[in-house]
């Protein structure tokens, strides 16, 4: 009775194994574990609601995915492509974290981390720009989360402030993997041209069925179709430019002209771009993936001089925004 109390305590089902040993097995969640809130946001096939735990009381964000929508769209690669980076990228609190996915006749559901201060684009939106302090801590954190997610052989490449969600102490959540590339191990060093995948074929295959947002996308994924660790980076410089500058570097009225400045690396710095961000956003937007700063040099840039990477960054008080 003692065990089926505590299990029952945690949600655990209680089963014999293969050696006649009781073992308690954590029960699979659905939705009638928990309390379905307030609508946090709407994608083009999900919508992510506020919910909680009825056992644990905690909170969590919940996508859940349309089944019709999304085969009728075609996107159930993307589902899976999402379930898998997510589950490779469950140790850094820079990333929203998967911890349960469940189904119903209807819908697929993820259950992530609840990031409630909402997107970085529209905090920066209400301040316009950021200040170089401000500027320098989300960046930080960013880059630290870039670091872990390639190091696992992530490439996200849909990198941009919309994507870059808060949580309730205002450090970051970086979200939307249903577009990443899973490096296979084989090809996984230096700028990591990723393996193929079912989203566009083989790697030697050109047509490429996935290409970024525009104001963001290297040049690369522009002429060679190949998405590679340095497509990130360039995403990265143009956030920092952005947060900065209170607007992304390369934006046209259409995209295809946004496109054209980008190969073109059409871009001048707002007066008063402050000079070490300057000098580390020009060593990034640089057309050659292998040119482009490195991940070790970037975080010994003097741009981030004072920064503690790693775990410290993260027991900081995020910076007052003004
Ligand atoms: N973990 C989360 N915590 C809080 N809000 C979230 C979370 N994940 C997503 N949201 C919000 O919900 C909205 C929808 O997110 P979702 O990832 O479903 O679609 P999307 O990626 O924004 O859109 P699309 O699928 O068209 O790219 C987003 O605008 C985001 O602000
Ligand atoms: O891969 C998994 O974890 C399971 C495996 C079993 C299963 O049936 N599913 C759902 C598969 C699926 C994917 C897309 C659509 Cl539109 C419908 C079903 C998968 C699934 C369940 C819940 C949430 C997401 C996914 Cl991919």
């Amino acid at each position: 009775e003692e065990w089926k109390e505590r299990g029952a305590a945690v949600g655990v089902r209680q089963e014999v194994d293969a050696n006649g040993q009781i073992v308690n097995r954590p029960m699979k969640k659905g939705v009638k574990d928990f309390n379905f809130g307030r609508t946090l946001g709407e994608g083009s096939y999900s919508t992510v609601l506020a919910a909680t735990d009825r056992q644990t009381m905690r909170e969590y964000a919940i996508k859940v995915l349309d089944k019709k929508h999304i085969i009728k769209e075609k996107k159930v690669k993307y589902v899976n492509i999402e379930k898998d980076t997510l589950n490779r990228l469950t140790d850094h609190p820079g990333i929203v974290r998967l911890y349960y996915t469940f189904q119903d006749e209807r819908s697929l559901y993820f259950v992530l981390d609840l990031a409630s201060g909402g997107e970085l684009l529209g905090v920066l939106k209400q301040y316009t720009t950021f200040d170089e302090e401000c500027t320098r801590f989300y960046s930080a954190e960013i880059l630290d989360a870039v670091d872990y997610m390639h190091r696992q052989g992530v490439i996200h490449r849909d990198l941009k402030p919309e994507n870059v969600l808060l949580d309730s102490h205002m450090h970051v959540k970086i979200t939307d993997f249903g577009t990443a590339k899973i490096l296979d191990p084989p090809k996984n060093e230096g700028i990591g041209i990723a393996a193929g995948d079912p989203m566009d074929g083989a790697n030697t295959d050109r047509a490429m069925s996935f290409v970024g947002t525009a104001e963001y996308v290297s040049p690369e994924l522009l002429t060679e179709k190949n998405a590679c660790k340095a497509s990130d980076l360039w995403a990265f410089g143009c956030i920092i430019y952005q947060l900065l500058a209170g607007r992304p570097p390369f934006k046209a009225s259409n995209e295809y002209q946004t496109f054209q400045k980008i190969v073109a690396l059409d871009y001048v710095f707002p007066d008063g771009f402050p000079e070490s961000a300057r000098d580390l956003v020009e060593r990034l937007l640089v057309l050659d993936p292998a040119q482009r700063l490195p991940m070790e040099h970037i975080k010994n840039h003097q741009f981030f001089a004072g920064v503690t990477w790693g775990k410290g960054l993260w027991k900081l008080k995020a910076p007052r925004l003004k």
